[in-house]
């Protein structure tokens, strides 16, 4: 009995520092591997929210982006959920009933109203930028621009979102916005490996944005950013009523100058298909600020087609001036440009036209070929083909494509050789190609001018990296205690 009571006392688990020991050391990692967890854990992703209308010459869109809350300024987070074509024309087509300008809104407000969870409601910016259409009135009619710019105004404001304003954004604003979206969404501003160009062509300017290898020699086309940690200056510019919709009418003035028959009721276009005939009124073809030189044309004129395609590129080509530059180079219109530098991504209108022309890809050459024969197809045929397809924009697919390869070769000099650096996109990820995001990330001032601090190791790096150190003192501790007990035990036999 007083052998065992000796055997007893003398095992050290039994001892009461042992135990303290024990439940100290336990006490600690535990303590560890909650702090860790704890400490640097995911916090809930809970989403921010931002609205941008694209109030554009011929449309208007909402678009809606998300971000997780606690990432805003990591950049590529940010991304578009949610996207309502508001129906009917752009804003500027409400010159004369400007209140219906705000209310053709609701409908995609109420949807957006719906998309975003009610808490956030109050904290989600709103902004609507108006591009060349209001450019457009601006120039026309001051006094019914701002008309409707008051009614899209108190129209937004009656949403439970933070409104932060509806304004006429520049040229400038809409190619640098463009070219910041492109980049933000191929993650290029992170990598800092180059940088994609912004082609972008709307119903009523386009835009080109690029980081050229020359010196800008304009000031007005120059624009710089620090973002991420690296600078960027940047060449842009916009040229307003190049659009495709004012192009459009600008060559139709053009051609009633020369191809009038002698009633001057017939207008004949080698950019329409043959077989085309279509009665058009003259206040709907010539009633914009772009056509300068308006023709003596009566009220209505019958729009015959020709479907000849170098005699439309010959017409198209009438629309960009070469005639004067006082810089080292110029694009058109004595405009400023450097030699186009490195890949670009084409957008908006360039890729609905070139989508639609099956011209995405493929060289030049094979465009023009492929062009020749789609603008002498007989009118009745592509209807036949294309039933789906609105009569409006398909009669002007020969024209829009024949002004896109035009506009990019003689207006903007791509060659055959860097034809291939040019990407017709619609989308990258889940975002639409377009100035809107950049300009909310600008805005929101989500893309830090210096990179952040980036954290030694990932959160899921360093919880492991707890767990496995903690698992080691764990089995540390159990072979100490194992060796610790096999000793005591021999010295006890050695003992008896
Ligand atoms: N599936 C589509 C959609 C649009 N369009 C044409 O594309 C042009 C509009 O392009 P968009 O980028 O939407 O222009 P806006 O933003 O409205 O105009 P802007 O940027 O000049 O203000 C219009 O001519 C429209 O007819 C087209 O050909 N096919
Ligand atoms: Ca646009």
């Amino acid at each position: 009995m007083d052998e065992q009571r000796e055997v007893q006392v003398k095992n050290p688990c039994h001892r009461p520092v042992f135990l303290i020991l024990t439940a100290v050391i336990a006490a600690v990692i535990i303590t560890v591997v909650s702090i860790s967890v704890v400490q640097n854990k995911h916090i809930l992703q809970k989403y921010k929210y931002g609205i941008v209308l694209d109030a554009g010459s011929s449309h208007t869109s909402v678009y809606i982006y998300e971000w997780p809350a606690e990432k805003e300024n990591n950049t590529g987070m940010v991304r578009q959920t949610h996207t309502c074509h508001v129906k009917g024309k752009g804003i500027s087509s409400y010159s004369t009933i400007p209140e219906k300008a705000g209310m053709s809104l609701q409908e995609c407000m109420e949807e957006a109203k719906q998309k975003i969870p009610v808490a956030r409601h109050p904290e989600t910016p709103v902004y609507l930028g108006a591009t060349a259409g209001m450019r457009l009135l601006k120039m026309d009619n001051e006094d019914a621009s701002n008309k409707v710019l008051a009614s899209v105004t108190n129209s937004l404001k009656k949403y439970p979102f933070s409104f932060q304003g509806a304004r006429i954004i520049l040229g400038q604003e809409e190619g640098a916005f463009g070219w910041i979206t492109v980049n933000y969404l191929s993650d290029n501003f992170r990598k800092a490996m180059g940088t994609l160009g912004a082609l972008d062509l709307g119903g009523a300017s386009t835009q080109i944005t690029f980081i050229p290898k020359q010196e800008i020699e304009s000031q007005d086309n120059t624009i710089d950013f620090r973002l991420y940690g690296n600078d960027y200056h940047l060449y842009t510019h916009s040229f307003l009523c190049f659009g495709k919709d004012q192009v459009l009418r600008l060559s139709l003035a053009e051609k009633s100058r020369y191809t009038l028959d002698k009633n001057n009721s017939t207008l004949s276009d080698p950019c329409f298909h043959t077989g085309y005939n279509s009665s058009k009124k003259y206040m709907d073809v010539f009633d914009t600020p772009c056509v300068k030189e308006k023709s003596a044309l009566p009220k209505d004129f019958i729009h015959v087609g020709l479907g000849d395609w170098a005699e439309c590129q010959n017409s198209v080509k009438k629309v960009f001036d070469a005639s004067h530059c006082r810089y080292s180079t110029c694009s058109f219109d004595g405009v400023f440009q450097p030699s186009v530098e490195g890949k670009f991504g084409a957008f908006s209108a360039f890729y609905f036209v070139m989508d639609f022309l099956n011209l995405t890809s493929g060289t030049l050459e094979d465009a023009k070929l492929k062009m020749r024969r789609y603008c002498s197809t007989p009118w009745k045929d592509i209807v036949q083909r294309y039933p789906k397809i609105l009569e409006k924009y398909l009669s002007e697919y020969c024209f829009s494509g024949t002004y896109i390869l035009t506009l990019l070769e003689h207006g903007y000099k791509f060659t055959s050789n860097n034809w291939k650096d040019i990407q017709f996109i619609k989308k990258i990820g889940d975002s639409d190609a377009g100035w809107t995001l950049g300009y909310m990330l600008n805005l929101t001032n989500m893309i830090p001018a210096e990179a952040p601090d980036v954290p030694l190791m990932p959160h899921g790096g360093y919880v492991s990296f707890m767990v496995l150190f903690t698992l080691l003192v764990f089995l540390l501790f159990f072979l100490a205690f194992l060796y610790y007990r096999r000793s005591t035990r021999t010295a006890q036999k050695d003992i008896i």
